[in-house]
């Protein structure tokens, strides 16, 4: 559904992105991840035909993005990371004024338009102005207005930027949502554990490049290969350190008042018998658990020791 094959954005002598390539298949959520600076919005609003690449292609549904830019607008449905100006209207009108710029008739709107603040929880502020939304309402209606032409592909950038907790669950159940109905949709966050929950693929782009891409689980296994054990007994504890540091497939050992870690570079069965060996041995284990690699933690690995041009540090809201 979206097919990007070498896009270089340049800004004068500064390279955004750097011969970037990549697929997304139909009725996929793709979460892009990297850090600030990174090229992610550059990239979206080239998709959203916003800006035009210095070489490259970017083909949505089949139509490149320079050449046929009003297809590729019919199937798409942009949500930028930043809020326009709302002048005096309300939610309702707010709607009705995009609907009516991509041509939808008004019988048609009329019906549309409460479907679209009910997908998005916002049927009881319909008639409230736009500018005395709270920030996760005005997303919301936002997200409601790349909806207006039912396209085929949402590409939102950063959406649940601002939110508090509660406003970005209300955002993720939306996007929920969106995808059961088969959207394909492209999405770019900081914040990886969420975006961990409800997209099928990531991709991570850092310089302008993809460094990596795949499905949420894949990556995860990958750094599954460098998993962290926590392990807690009752007494013994110095006794059972180094008995796992003569274990196979263990790599180090350490203690602290937590208990044990142990880096363990096997597979799932090598760590339910590692554990059948402590317990046959007569350690007394009150626990076996292995460290939690969230998205989080497989974007920091990848970028080990990179940062962007201009921001060194990643923002993990
Ligand atoms: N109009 C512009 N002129 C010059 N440089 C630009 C322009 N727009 C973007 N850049 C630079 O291009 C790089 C990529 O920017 P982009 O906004 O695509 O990154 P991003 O990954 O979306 O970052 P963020 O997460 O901070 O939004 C940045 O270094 C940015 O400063």
């Amino acid at each position: 559904m979206i097919d990007i094959m070498q896009l270089t954005k340049r800004y004068g002598n500064f390279t955004a992105l750097d011969s970037l390539t990549m697929q997304i298949d139909k009725g996929t959520v793709f979460g892009f991840v990297g850090p600030n600076g990174a090229g992610k919005s550059t990239t979206m609003s080239i998709l959203a035909t916003l800006l035009s690449p210095t070489s490259g292609t970017a083909k949505v549904g089949g139509y490149d993005v320079t050449e046929k830019p009003k297809e590729v607008r019919k199937l798409i449905g942009y949500m930028p990371d930043f809020f326009g100006v709302y002048d005096n209207f309300k939610a309702t009108e707010y709607l009705d004024f995009y609907g009516a710029s991509y041509g939808i008739p008004r019988a048609e709107r009329l019906k549309l338009i409460p479907q679209l603040l009910e997908l998005v929880n916002l049927s009881e502020k319909a008639d409230f102005y736009v500018d005395s939304l709270s920030r996760g309402m005005k997303q919301r209606l936002c997200l409601a207005r790349c909806l207006v032409h039912e396209p085929e592909v949402l590409i939102l950038d950063e959406p649940a930027s601002g939110l508090d907790p509660r406003a970005r669950i209300e955002m993720r159940e939306i996007l929920k949502e969106l995808k059961a109905m088969g959207k394909t949709i492209i999405i770019s966050s900081h914040i990886l554990p969420e975006l961990a929950e409800m997209v099928d693929e990531i991709g991570v782009i850092e310089y302008g490049k993809l460094i990596a891409k795949g499905k949420v689980s894949d990556i995860q296994n990958r750094m599954k290969a460098n998993r962290v054990l926590h392990v807690r007994v009752v007494g013994g504890m110095e006794e059972a350190a180094s008995y796992l540091e003569q274990q196979s497939h263990v790599t180090m050992v350490f203690t602290d008042e937590k208990g044990i870690h142990v880096h363990f570079g096997g597979a799932d069965e090598d760590q339910a018998k590692l554990l059948i060996r402590l317990v046959e041995k007569g350690f007394q284990v009150l626990s076996f658990s292995e460290a939690l690699t969230n998205l989080e933690d497989v974007f920091l690995e990848i970028t080990k020791g990179g940062g962007a041009h201009d921001e060194q540090q990643i923002k993990l809201d």
